[in-house]
């Protein structure tokens, strides 16, 4: 039967990087992307803003929702300090299944825990089931309409502090336009526009920064 995609994304991150060595895991998972099949991953353009959002941040709690392949959880852990967890959630058994063997090939499977279930499910669980208080950085890639309402609902479970950092990716394209209104307009978020490109593609897409004021 024929492969999917992912299964071919892990065989080009096996055949063209080095196992351990993060960097080499994100070069090949780029050139695949770029030259072989497109993938809905960060990519390299927004994922350098990404880089410098998360060194600047040195988070010590981190959550992603959305892992798809583990790209972007490969390129966060990579820069955590020791010590720093990063909790990946993805309701996709599949693409979870992928994500595993990237995060793992990657050496980083001691820093990311990654959750195969739904945001929805999982937020309200945080506190009792994985002993967090609060997140440092939550990094948003799932679907488009859950970027508000998650984000509604880690406020409600008490899980963002004052200076918690969220970062959303495809505030163009895509697009999310309700959470866009939400952080722009809110008074509990100091919210800036990171303008890049739709991963991979000349199409205008950017990252918005959002810091929680309490
Ligand atoms: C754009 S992909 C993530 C890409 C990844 N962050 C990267 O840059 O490499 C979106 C992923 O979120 C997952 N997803 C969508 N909605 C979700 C939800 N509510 N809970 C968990 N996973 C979700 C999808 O199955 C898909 O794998
Ligand atoms: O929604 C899509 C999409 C829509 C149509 C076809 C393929 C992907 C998409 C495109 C770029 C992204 O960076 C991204 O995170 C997503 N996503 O699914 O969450
Ligand atoms: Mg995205």
């Amino acid at each position: 039967t024929k492969s999917t995609r992912p299964q071919r994304l892990l065989k080009a991150v096996q055949k063209h990087s080095t196992r351990g060595d993060p960097q080499s895991v994100i070069s090949a998972i780029d050139h695949f992307c770029r030259h072989r099949e497109w993938a809905m991953n960060v990519g390299d353009e927004k994922g350098s803003i990404l880089d410098s959002v998360v060194s600047e941040l040195n988070p010590e709690k981190v959550l992603e929702l959305g892992t798809y392949c583990g790209y972007s959880t490969v390129r966060i852990a990579r820069l955590l300090p020791p010590g720093a967890r990063l909790i990946t959630l993805e309701f996709n058994a599949d693409y979870a299944a992928i994500a595993r063997q990237v995060i793992a090939w990657a050496g980083l499977e001691d820093k990311v825990q990654l959750v195969e279930g739904a945001s929805g499910d999982w937020i309200p669980r945080m506190k009792e089931h994985f002993g967090i208080e609060t997140f440092d950085f939550v990094f948003l890639d799932h679907w488009k309409d859950r970027y508000l309402p998650d984000t509604k609902l880690m406020e409600d479970c008490g899980l963002l502090r004052k200076g918690t950092v969220l970062l959303a990716d495809n505030v163009i394209c895509p697009g999310v336009p309700d959470y866009l209104e939400y952080v722009r307009n809110s008074l509990s978020y100091k919210s800036c526009y990171f303008k890049s490109h739709l991963e991979y593609t000349k199409a205008e897409d950017g990252l918005e920064k959002s810091v929680f004021l309490g």
